[in-house]
């Protein structure tokens, strides 16, 4: 990540802070500076995938929905005055879990993304022997091949459809925060059931996550409210004359456990093309799908718990969202357990080593 990158993120992340002041919780720091007062308990955090797991994704029950209108996940432009766009930012991470923020190319250059996507190409078409050399380990860096991450292991029939590389060179080495280059191979490409999905629903695990896509390749798709699957398109209305998309930030699940569930960390999947089904104006699903994800996770020793704020204190959530987080146990976790729990999740036996290490 360039220094005007890294700034243009830590923008994006002191604009929350205008509303709700914690910024200790987003960036790596010790501990002691979060913990000044007295913690509470944690309350329980309510993840959207916890209600009727089955019903929400199941692909099988969920492709009838799947055709519904696009997402309506607002866009931001950074640019505008700090206090308007901090609420803006705030009410979107409560209502939806998802936010677009405008990419006029002033932090984040056209170039920089273009050169990023190009690297990753040149990634995955390498030789798979090359790949096999730096195989993902137990740190998360490395290359995966396709099915080797499962991230909906509940539900779905084989790993998901993607291939990605997690490259060292992130200055992450006191966090879990890590760069992601994915590939999906072109549907046609790969069998598959109809019932399979190109990535599993999962929420993210970090504090938030920047997606970067590329114009034109449909898939994605988020949980709204009401339970049904809403595409969400690269380009929405107003972008069309920028010079790159909009970055897709969401919320992680450690930003929903420090506001006790007032930011949604929102179940998201990425499906193949189906007969019928309806995708943005100017999207395909066809061909390979490439997609670039920065998720953003604070020093591993930070606790997940409610920050001290008089409006988290005060939400009481109005939905009839469940109040059992699948993923955790209700009690005070770090950042580094959180993150080691999903990824045995999705990895399987790829951190076995790590469990009977650390129960010695
Ligand atoms: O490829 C995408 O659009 C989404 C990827 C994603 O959700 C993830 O890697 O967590
Ligand atoms: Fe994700």
């Amino acid at each position: 990540m360039t220094a005007k990158s890294s700034h243009a993120l830590y923008k994006l992340m002191y604009s929350f802070v205008r509303v709700l002041p914690w910024s200790s919780l987003f960036v790596p720091r010790p501990p002691s500076v979060i913990n000044g007062q007295t913690p509470p308990a944690l309350p329980p955090h309510r993840l959207q995938l916890s209600a009727n797991t089955t019903q929400r994704a199941n692909p099988r029950r969920q492709r009838a929905m799947a055709a519904a209108a696009v997402a309506e996940i607002p866009l931001i432009d950074l640019a505008g005055n700090e206090i308007d766009v901090s609420r803006k930012l705030v009410a979107a991470a409560e209502d939806h879990g998802f936010i677009y923020i405008r990419n006029v190319g002033a932090d984040i250059t056209p170039a920089s993304v273009d050169e990023a996507f190009s690297l990753s190409k040149m990634l995955f078409e390498s030789p798979v022997e090359e790949k096999q050399k730096c195989s993902i380990q137990q740190n998360n860096r490395g290359w995966s091949s396709m099915h080797s991450e499962t991230l909906d292991p509940k539900h779905q029939r084989v790993g998901d459809f993607f291939s990605r590389v997690h490259p060292v060179a992130i200055d992450s080495s006191s966090s879990g925060s890590v760069l992601r280059f994915l590939r999906y191979p072109a549907p046609e490409s790969v069998s598959h059931d109809a019932d399979d999905v190109r990535a599993g629903a999962h929420s993210d695990y970090g504090s938030i996550t920047l997606l970067f896509r590329l114009k034109g390749q449909a898939g994605l798709e988020i949980l709204k409210k009401d339970n049904s699957w809403a595409p969400v398109p690269v380009c929405p209305p107003g972008t069309d004359k920028d010079p790159s998309p909009p970055i897709l930030v969401n919320i992680g699940d450690l930003l929903s456990y420090w506001t006790n569930g007032l930011f949604r960390s929102t179940v998201h999947r990425v499906v193949f093309p189906t007969a019928g089904e309806k995708v943005a104006v100017g999207e395909s699903n066809s061909g390979p799908r490439y997609s670039i994800a920065y998720f953003c996770h604070p020093v591993g020793s930070a606790r997940l718990e409610p920050v001290p704020s008089e409006r988290v204190k005060n939400y009481i959530p109005v939905d009839d969202t469940p109040d059992v987080n699948p993923y955790a146990e209700r009690k005070v976790m770090t950042a580094d357990a959180h993150l080691l729990m999903r990824l045995k999740e999705s990895y399987g036996t790829l951190y076995d080593d790590k469990q009977e290490e650390s129960s010695q």
